[in-house]
C-alpha cells in the first residue's frame, strides 16, 4: 500500500525497519560476545572500560565472571537495558573500524534517505541501540558508492537521551528537540508498543514489515498501517 503523508520530519528505529533482524541478531550479537573475555582480561581497570564496567548494577560487577554471566544472560534474552547497549557500542568499534561488521540496509533504505533528503525533509534516528552504536552502523554499511550516511541524519536518540520505546513521553521529549509539530513527525518501527506509543504522543506512526520480522497477529494488522517499502511513503510538503 502506498502512503501520501504530510510530514516534515521521518523518525526512524533501526532493528527490523532499515535493517534485518538477523544482522543484529546473527552479526552484532555474537560478535559483542566473542569480544567480551578480551576485554575483560585486558582493560578491565583501564580509564577507556571502567565507565562501562561501572554502568552494571553493583551486583553484576564484582568480578569480570560476574559482569560476562550477566551479560551474556542479557544478550540471549535480548534485554535492551542501557547498560548493556552501551557496552555492546564499545565492543563493536574494533569490528566496524576492522571491516568485519557493515551494516546491510534494506534496498529501499538509502534510496529513500535520499529522495527525502533532497525534499529537505531531516531523519532522525530513536534506537534501544547506544547513541554510539547507532553512529557506528550507520558510518559503516553496504550503500553505494558512499557506505558512510551520517551526513543524511539530523539526529540520534536512544533510551538514554530519550526513555523508553514504549513510553509516549519519549516521543514527545524527541519532537521538542526540533521545530516542527509533533503532528508532523513520521516514526517507523516494526515493534507495535513503539508505533502505539508514538501515536499516542502525537506522531504520525506506521508498522514496518520486513522479512524476518515478528509476525503480525491479524487483529494488530487490522488496526494499523503497514508499509513494506520507505519507496511506498511519499511525503508531500
Ligand atoms: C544501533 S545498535 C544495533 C541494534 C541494537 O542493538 C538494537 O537493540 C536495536 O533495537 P531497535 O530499537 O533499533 O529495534
Ligand atoms: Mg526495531
Amino acid at each position: 500500500m502506498a502512503f501520501s503523508l504530510d510530514v516534515e520530519v521521518v523518525l526512524l528505529d533501526i532493528e527490523g525497519t532499515v535493517c534485518p533482524i538477523s544482522f543484529v541478531k546473527d552479526i552484532l550479537y555474537p560478535y559483542s560476545l566473542q569480544a567480551l573475555p578480551s576485554v575483560l582480561a585486558t582493560q578491565w581497570d583501564s580509564p577507556s572500560f571502567a565507565p562501562y564496567r561501572n554502568n552494571f548494577p553493583e551486583e553484576h560487577r564484582t568480578s569480570p565472571g560476574a559482569l560476562s554471566a550477566h551479560f551474556q544472560d542479557l544478550v540471549s534474552h535480548d534485554v535492551k537495558v542501557s547498560y548493556l547497549k552501551d557496552l555492546q557500542g564499545y565492543l563493536w568499534v574494533q569490528g566496524y573500524e576492522s571491516g568485519e561488521i557493515r551494516c546491510p540496509l534494506f534496498p529501499d533504505v538509502h534510496p529513500s534517505f535520499l529522495r527525502w533528503r533532497s525534499s529537505g525533509i531531516p531523519i532522525v534516528i530513536y534506537s534501544s541501540g547506544s547513541v554510539a552504536a547507532q553512529k557506528l552502523l550507520f558510518q559503516s554499511t553496504n550503500a553505494k558508492p558512499d557506505a558512510d550516511l551520517r551526513l543524511l541524519i539530523g539526529g540520534y536518540f536512544d533510551t538514554v537521551n530519550a526513555g523508553a520505546k514504549r513510553d509516549p513521553s519519549s516521543y514527545r521529549k524527541i519532537a521538542a528537540s526540533r521545530k516542527e509539530e509533533i503532528g508532523k513527525w513520521l516514526f517507523l518501527s516494526d515493534r507495535i508498543e513503539e508505533v502505539e506509543a508514538a501515536k499516542e504522543a502525537g506522531m504520525q506512526s506506521l508498522v514496518v514489515v520486513r522479512d524476518g520480522n515478528a509476525p503480525l497477529t491479524e487483529e494488530e494488522k487490522k488496526h494499523h498501517e503497514l508499509v513494506t517499502s520507505f519507496e511506498d511513503i511519499k511525503i508531500a510538503r
